[in-house]
């Protein structure tokens, strides 16, 4: 047999056919459960899941149709093949029109018996992917690159080539915003189940009491709120992959259930005693140290070595040496130009958030910055004064602006604009110089922040302060102040 074998459940009273057909089906490798009436069966569908089954029409108590209506109430997932003595076109017809996916006449060739399972099987398995597809369309986002050069990024790079061919746990440790969800599709998109399913769940933006039904599944009814059947992630991720993200955070009380899939691939949803299989791909990945959580009592030893089979330690972004720069041009538009001294201070910043910090960064930049040139001014403080000399510098860019403050020409020098005005003896310019130099003062020396308080676009305040300290880039002359845009 070529096909993978097919778990089989047949429900006929008459024992001769239902014995044949078993011992046919089992012989040809599938695995076959054969009961004599409909209420075993419904008895074992609640425990047990099949792909198909085939179930005599006529039966005594609870006929084949009935089972067949029940199945569909309780929104049990198996493909069902009607089997009758006296096939008619309307009995089909109605079996058909409840759910049946096949119709066989009685009796029938065991060769033609196994064919139509396939077939059942094939479309069993069809809206199973369909139904994983939707989820996971839903909840996918495109896959990310691995971006960087470093020594400790390649020695990752390197581990996930190699945990990829597995398909044993792997668990990912590393700070917030390190990559470890773009290392977890890195492993999938290099494995040999790059083409099922990723589904993803963060256990720590889940309320605890809906960890256990997302993970698992409901039944309908399991709990307030529970109006439909719904199955969960692991079902979802059948065949593929799931990502548990911050699986420090699972709930004690849920750790047994996860370590039983993991050892079984056996789960049962909220609320329903059926056992269900799966076969997933777990990817576990926690920013904090399990080992410590373990000795706290927070987090079971068991669950923890069948996790930590293997294990990915990835650097924070401080450890990655030369690898600010390289994100910097990935992330930054190609429109975009980073000045050296933006550059200097990003590589001089230790990145507590890491690279999702770094991209923030850059995104609030490029919203600052006049035109396409990313200047300090365009960083966040903490980004700028990160690692320089002095504490709190007055100025916090190299312009002639600094050289002015810097040489005693600054703002406290002059008298206070409001005493200038007015008096005949102060010429426009001077009171323009003092004013412009006092707001810039008062903003730190924050060019953006002083040209938004004056009114002016920030390039128009480069000129005036350029021509204050006498440099002649420009022929501005004292109009430059008339009616300023804010940007
Ligand atoms: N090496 C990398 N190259 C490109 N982008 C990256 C890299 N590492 C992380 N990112 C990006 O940084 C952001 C954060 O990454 P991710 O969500 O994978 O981090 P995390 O470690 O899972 O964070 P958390 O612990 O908070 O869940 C994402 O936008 C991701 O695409």
């Amino acid at each position: 047999m070529t096909e993978s074998p097919i778990k089989l459940l047949l429900v006929d009273d008459e024992e001769d056919s239902r014995r044949s057909s078993a011992k046919w089906m089992t012989r040809k490798g599938h695995t076959v459960t054969d009961v004599s009436n409909a209420a075993e069966a419904l008895g074992l569908l609640e425990r047990e899941s099949f792909d198909v089954g085939v179930f005599d029409m006529n039966m005594p108590g609870m006929s084949g149709l009935e089972l067949l209506q029940r199945i569909h109430q309780d929104n049990i997932d198996i493909e069902v093949i009607m089997l009758t003595g006296q096939g008619t076109v309307e009995t089909a017809v109605s079996a058909m029109k409840m759910g049946a996916c096949d119709f066989l006449s009685k009796p029938c060739a065991l060769g033609d018996l196994e064919h139509h399972c396939f077939r059942a099987r094939e479309r069993h398995q069809l809206k199973k992917e369909n139904k994983q597809l939707k989820a996971v369309i839903s909840r996918s986002q495109p896959a990310a690159k691995l971006i960087g050069q470093s020594k400790s990024l390649q020695e990752v790079s390197r581990l996930i080539e190699k945990v990829a061919r597995t398909t044993k746990p792997v668990l990912i440790q590393g700070e917030s915003g390190t990559g470890k969800e773009v290392v977890a599709k890195a492993i999938q998109q290099s494995s040999h189940v790059a083409d099922k399913p990723f589904v993803t769940v963060n256990c720590a933006a889940l309320p605890e009491n809906l960890v256990e039904s997302e993970l698992f599944g409901h039944q309908k009814g399991a709990f307030t709120g529970a109006t439909a059947e719904k199955p969960g992630l692991f079902e979802i991720a059948d065949g593929g992959t799931l990502f548990i993200d911050e699986i420090g955070e699972l709930p004690l009380s849920l750790q047994p259930k996860l370590l039983r899939v993991l050892e079984d691939g056996s789960l049962r949803r909220v609320g329903c005693h059926r056992q269900r299989n799966v076969k997933v791909r777990i990817i576990a990945a926690t920013n904090r140290d399990l080992q410590t959580e373990v000795n706290r009592g927070n987090f079971r030893e068991d669950l923890f070595y069948r996790i930590n089979v293997l294990s990915i330690a990835l650097p924070p972004l401080r450890d990655r040496e030369g690898d600010i720069d390289r994100l910097i041009d990935h992330f930054l538009p190609r429109s975009y130009h980073m000045d050296d001294a933006a550059r200097d201070a990003m590589n001089r910043y230790p990145w507590p958030g890491n690279i999702r910090q770094l991209i923030n960064v850059i995104d609030r930049a490029t919203i600052l910055a006049d035109e396409f040139d990313i200047t300090l001014d365009d960083l966040p403080s903490e980004v700028v004064d990160f690692g320089r000399p002095s504490a709190k510098p007055p100025m916090r860019s190299n312009t002639e602006a600094t050289t002015m403050m810097e040489a005693g020409q600054d703002s406290t020098s002059s008298p206070h604009p409001s005493e200038m005005l007015g008096n005949s003896r102060y010429q426009l310019d001077e009171i323009a110089r003092v004013h412009v130099l006092k707001v810039l003062e008062d903003q730190n020396g924050n060019k953006a922040g002083a040209a938004r308080k004056l009114g002016i676009h920030r390039r128009k305040l480069y000129r005036l302060l350029d021509r204050f300290n006498g440099v002649t880039s420009d022929n501005t002359d004292t109009d430059e102040l008339a009616g300023g845009s804010v940007i």
